[in-house]
């Protein structure tokens, strides 16, 4: 479990990081999303001790990073995969980290085979490709068999088929109980692959939710109705004016925001007005996401 108290970061005038208070829970994958600035690398490096927070704290298991005497056995991270020494191989590199960890030298053969990179581990890490660099990254904070792992844009440069290893890859790691915090900003993946989502703009917390409620709190997911009679049309449609954000007609049909199909069908029922059809069609989680951090994009270009 990893836990935010009320932490902040600042930089000078920019608070980066600004009084966030979170858990992050095991048996699940949590999305970290927020648009470029929000502050989420910052909130990683200072989870793993890289950065020292201005005010608050970031736990992992209840201590911070540092106070654990082997910290790669309960935290796992990718951060930054170009963050390796150049003229080591795959192999050098994580026999490195194993050591400074008590890890067994024989578990860095089995995460390589793991990763895929069985067949390079005598590779300087320097020539390795981008994707090359993310799978042995991956393969660095799988190490220490961690309950708690993190990875910040781990897809990042990989080929369709290894996004949808590492998709698979953060599913069975919390079908086995661990706690998986990933960074993204591929919207369409978040969706095939996170549980739960973290929302971060400006520092500030937006939205901690599953993924189906950040996209059923969307304007953008509606309740179409359709009904053959005009009478009925007239009846249901001026019942759920009163309770809905917005009703619209579209020729047989009504387009409801903000009621559930369940409550619609209730409601028709109730009134005895027939219905042909009734359905939900659901934002994308990337147009909940883009609803959700309108506000606090830092970088947005100004449209009118
Ligand atoms: N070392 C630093 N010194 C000064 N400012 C920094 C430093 N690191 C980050 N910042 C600032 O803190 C804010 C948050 O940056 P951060 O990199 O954490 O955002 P992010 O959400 O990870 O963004 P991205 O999606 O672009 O990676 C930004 O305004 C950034 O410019």
């Amino acid at each position: 479990m990893i836990t935010l108290e009320g932490l902040s970061k600042r930089y000078g005038d920019t608070l980066a990081v600004d009084t966030l208070d979170l858990t992050v829970s095991p048996g699940r994958v949590t999305g970290f999303l927020g648009p470029n600035g929000a502050g989420k690398s910052t909130t990683m490096r200072m989870i793993l001790g890289l950065d020292t927070p201005s005010s608050g704290a970031a736990l992992v298991d209840g201590r911070p990073y540092a106070a654990w005497p082997a910290p790669l056995t309960k935290i796992g991270a990718l951060l930054d995969a170009k963050a390796l020494h150049p003229r080591r191989s795959a192999r050098n590199h994580l026999v490195a980290m194993a050591q400074s960890n008590g890890i067994s030298v024989s578990r860095v053969d089995e995460v390589l085979s793991i990763v895929g990179l069985d067949s390079v581990t005598r590779k300087r890490a320097g020539q390795f490709s981008l994707g090359m660099g993310q799978r042995l990254g991956i393969a660095g904070a799988l190490l220490g068999d961690p309950e708690v792992l993190m990875f910040d844009e781990p897809v990042n440069g990989l080929d369709p088929d290894g996004v949808r290893w590492v998709r698979q890859l953060m599913r069975s790691l919390a079908v086995e109980g661990r706690t998986v915090f990933v960074s993204s900003h591929l919207m369409s993946e978040m969706q095939l692959t996170a549980d739960q989502l973290v929302v971060i703009g400006r520092g500030r917390l937006i939205a901690d939710a599953p993924v189906a409620e950040v996209i059923a709190g969307s304007s953008r997911t509606t309740v179409v109705v359709r009904l053959p009679d005009r009478r009925d049309f007239a009846v249901l449609r001026d019942r759920l004016v009163a309770e809905a954000d917005r009703v619209e007609s579209a020729g047989d049909r009504l387009v409801v925001t903000g009621v559930v199909a369940e409550r619609v069908g209730d409601l028709a029922h109730e009134l005895g007005v027939r219905l042909h059809e009734l359905h939900t069609e659901r934002a994308s989680l990337e147009e909940a996401y883009m609803e959700l951090t309108a506000d606090s994009v830092q970088y947005g270009v100004v449209t009118s």
